[in-house]
């Protein structure tokens, strides 16, 4: 455990490999039970605030994990271990609503599983204890809606920016208004191809509104690790359900993921206080701790030292 308390932690997804925008404090890279991080941990700051965040390129920052063996555990785990409560994820997805362009910014809460069991998916595999969190609201809700609120002022900031760039009247960069979807499903698949167009006609009539490959185990484990989790997914692309249009290619993604990114670091850098202040002051986002504790099945003899280890180490609430 290193003694650096952090409350907030970022993951960020394709695109998102730093946070220049904050004042990098120092670099720190626990070696958990399941082994490293994707990348080292920078630890930054809004300077002159005291308060820090975590930030983690999911991908690396070099962008060298695939999305099948990205270290989901050992990434909730390391940001528990600093001291945790709350993580962001950013995530570059793919649009299966019309609405939904290139450049909108998504608060989903419902994902549908299209991974293929591939991936280890929670902290009790391997152990001989024997776990099951509920999931059937995968994000955490307090979180979402507290941040429904906030990046919908940020992007209204982004927008204005860009009106008045249109008028040359000063303003900043991008084109076009930046949209806030809410209450949207989206699927993770395994990738790493994209889907058929098949696969993404099919996922339209399940009623999902984007894709990822990123979603899970992450936000399964960090259920499991009690802490409060919501994805902050921006679209790039309509992957492959458009009849009349050419099917979604990495090339397309890169397109808009420097302009998302950009706006995602705005966005982190304009809540930090207040999400520090929410989480501290009224605990309002602190809706998991407690709940694996009637999670876990009741067992009956000594742990096994090495579950005690391991466990320990993530849910130091029940396995110290
Ligand atoms: C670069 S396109 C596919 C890749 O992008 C997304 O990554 P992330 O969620 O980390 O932003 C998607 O999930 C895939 O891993
Ligand atoms: N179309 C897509 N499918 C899966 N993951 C994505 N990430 C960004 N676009 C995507």
């Amino acid at each position: 455990m290193s003694d650096e308390k952090v409350l907030i932690g970022v993951i960020g997804g394709s695109g998102l490999y730093h946070l220049d925008n904050l004042t990098l404090e120092k670099y720190v890279n626990p070696e958990t039970p399941w082994g490293f991080p994707s990348s080292p941990i920078a630890i930054c700051s809004l300077a002159p605030s005291p308060t820090k965040i975590a930030f983690l390129a999911r991908h690396g920052a070099h962008h060298t994990h695939h999305p099948s063996t990205v270290p989901s555990r050992a990434n909730i785990s390391a940001l528990k271990s600093l001291g945790v409560r709350v993580i962001l994820a950013f995530s570059a997805v793919g649009s299966l609503r019309e609405e939904i362009s290139p450049g909108s910014f998504v608060l989903p809460t419902q994902i549908i599983d299209r991974t293929k069991g591939i991936r280890p998916c929670s902290f009790f595999e391997d152990t001989e204890v024997v776990a099951h969190a509920s999931f059937g609201d995968p994000m955490s809700l307090g979180l979402v809606r507290w941040l429904e609120g906030r990046v919908g002022e940020v992007l209204e900031g982004v927008n204005t920016n860009r009106e008045k760039k249109k008028k040359g009247e000063g303003g900043e960069g991008g084109e076009g208004e930046v949209k806030l979807f809410k209450d949207k499903c989206i699927v993770c698949m395994e990738g790493p191809q994209f889907s058929t167009r098949a696969e993404s006609l099919m996922y339209r009539q399940w009623g999902a509104d984007l894709i990822n490959m990123s979603v899970l185990p992450e936000a399964k484990l960090a259920r499991e690790a009690e802490l409060s989790y919501a994805l902050i997914a921006t679209a790039t692309d309509y992957d492959a359900w458009r009849p009349q249009s050419a099917t979604v290619t990495a090339a397309e993604v890169f397109k808009t993921l420097k302009a998302n990114a950009e706006i995602s670091r705005k966005v982190i850098a304009a809540i930090l206080e207040d999400l520090q202040k929410a989480i501290t002051k009224k605990k309002l986002l602190l809706e998991e701790v407690g709940t694996m504790k009637y999670s876990i099945m009741p067992r009956a003899g000594e742990l096994r030292g090495e579950d005690k280890r391991k466990l320990g180490y993530v849910l130091p609430e029940y396995f110290s």
